[in-house]
């Protein structure tokens, strides 16, 4: 396969080669959990979740891991606010997050590491930084010194000098250097620690992912992934400590997402103009939410708005469409390779480029002859399934309620159960009153000998 990825380290398009071959190991940052996630943190996931599975179809031996930060101050101030305990309140987190992108069809990563579990190796790296002269000890913090490392900012393109005048946070009176980053810092009495020969701590953000990369995939993988605002400063103190504890290259290719947008600003807690994957969902299917998120390319900014998932709910049901009237042909296993959508995904995952191939197929199956429907429904099926779409039944996906004031499908079968009685009683009235009823709330009947079906319009 000639897969390119945009490499944010070299700032092009590479031609994708893993370490060894047929042998890929990946890494996205998770989340940390102390709340519910929007639909801008979603957009990570969606992605590399579909990396994954184009990485899967054409290497053997793919591992993709992705982190839990369940130790964090943001965890252990939430955790105050609620009078909950620590572990009880990030594990309710965590759990959500599972639920929450499950339900927008991210398959689950192969490793799921949780920063608390893995102590004893993050300790075992600040050694080996002071060790090699990288990092230095001071009251009962350590730090790492980032003028030990000669090309300290390379994958942000930050100079030293950039950062300092950037910076307008006080110098902690510990630091050597007011770039240095912790590795290590103390924790008060009634704050969660481990001991260490530092004395009772905790470890910095950008370790946790360093330590637990080299544990689970190795001191040099494929791919590292996360949102674009994660390249400074977590990815570049990410790769200082890695590159500088094991001494060889730690990432061959970084990749970050843009940002989803609310009205040409990013999504963000900070900013309160969030909206939660959770309420999203009340609303949408999951597969609207993951489909909005694809149809733009993972680089360029996504503006999110309703008419953005009415868009993308229309999209879905125009493909599902297709797939709902060649219902009784069985769909042929193809081979898409070589075809238009596998060459989009191909080139640095153009998805919008590849959704509107799934449109074109639809459009042929359409049309098609019934000798070759069965080939064209297949693509359709297999194509959709390397983003992560259109595996459901189409009659159940025109059966999903739309908007808060539709009628259950629940309540459809209960009313179209009840019309199938008053026939048998030849209370042709009430019948035709029920299919009255359903049709002002948008919902068709169809009648058949295997009884009646019936559809959202
Ligand atoms: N608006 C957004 N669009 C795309 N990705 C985002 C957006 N906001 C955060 N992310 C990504 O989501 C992932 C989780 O990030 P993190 O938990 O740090 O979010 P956060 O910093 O709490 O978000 P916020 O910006 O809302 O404070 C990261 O990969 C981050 O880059
Ligand atoms: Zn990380």
């Amino acid at each position: 396969m000639a897969l390119q990825l945009y490499n944010t380290f070299s700032g092009q398009k590479e031609a994708f080669q893993p370490l060894v071959q047929d042998r890929v190991r990946m890494y996205v940052c998770g989340p940390t959990v102390y709340n519910r996630v929007h639909i801008g943190n979603a957009r990570p996931v969606v992605v590399f979740d579909t990396l994954y599975r184009l990485l899967k179809r054409n290497f053997s031996d793919v591992i993709y891991a992705r982190n839990i930060t369940d130790i964090d101050d943001k965890i252990m101030k939430a955790a105050r606010d609620n009078g909950e305990e620590i572990g009880v309140l990030s594990a309710r987190f965590a759990q959500a997050y599972f639920e929450d992108m499950a339900a927008l069809n991210n398959l689950e990563p192969d490793v799921i590491p949780y920063a608390t579990q893995h102590l004893p190796e993050m300790i075992d790296m600040i050694e080996r930084l002071l060790e090699k002269g990288h990092a230095y000890a001071a009251e009962g913090h350590v730090l790492f010194a980032v003028d030990s490392m000669a090309d300290y900012g390379k994958l942000s393109k930050r100079s030293l000098d950039d950062m300092l005048a950037g910076a307008r946070v006080e110098v902690a009176p510990y630091k050597k250097y007011a770039g240095d980053f912790v590795l290590w810092k103390p924790s008060k009495e009634d704050e969660p620690g481990w001991d260490s020969p530092w004395g009772r701590g905790r470890p910095g953000w950008h370790l946790e992912c360093s330590a637990m990369i080299k544990k689970h995939l190795g001191e040099t993988i494929d791919i590292h992934g996360g949102g674009r605002d994660l390249t400074f400063p977590h990815h570049e103190n990410e790769r200082a400590q890695s590159c500088c504890a094991n001494g060889v290259d730690f990432v061959r290719y970084w990749m970050h997402n843009g940002y989803v947008n609310i009205e040409g600003e990013k999504m963000s807690k900070s900013l309160g103009n969030f909206r939660m994957v959770n309420d999203l969902l009340k609303q949408y299917p999951g597969e609207v939410l993951r489909f909005a998120l694809l149809s733009a390319h993972y680089r360029s900014e996504l503006n999110f708005s309703s008419d953005l998932l009415d868009q993308a709910w229309r999209s879905l049901d125009s493909l599902y469409g297709a797939l709902r009237e060649t219902e009784s042909v069985a769909a042929a296993s193809v081979d898409l390779d070589g075809s238009a959508f596998m060459a989009a995904l191909e080139d640095d995952l153009n998805t919008p480029i590849a959704i509107s191939e799934l449109h074109q197929i639809a459009k042929d199956l359409n049309k098609a002859e019934a000798g070759d429907q069965a080939g064209l429904r297949g693509m359709l099926l297999q194509a959709g399934e390397m983003l992560g779409i259109l595996q459901q039944d189409p009659e159940s996906w025109f059966q999903q309620a739309r908007g808060d004031e539709s009628i259950s499908a629940e309540e459809i079968e209960q009313l179209i159960a009840e019309r199938a009685q008053s026939k048998k009683d030849k209370n042709y009235a009430r019948a035709d009153e029920i299919r009255e009823e359903l049709k002002a709330k948008g919902v068709v009947l169809e009648d058949s000998r295997e009884g009646t079906k019936w559809r959202r319009e």
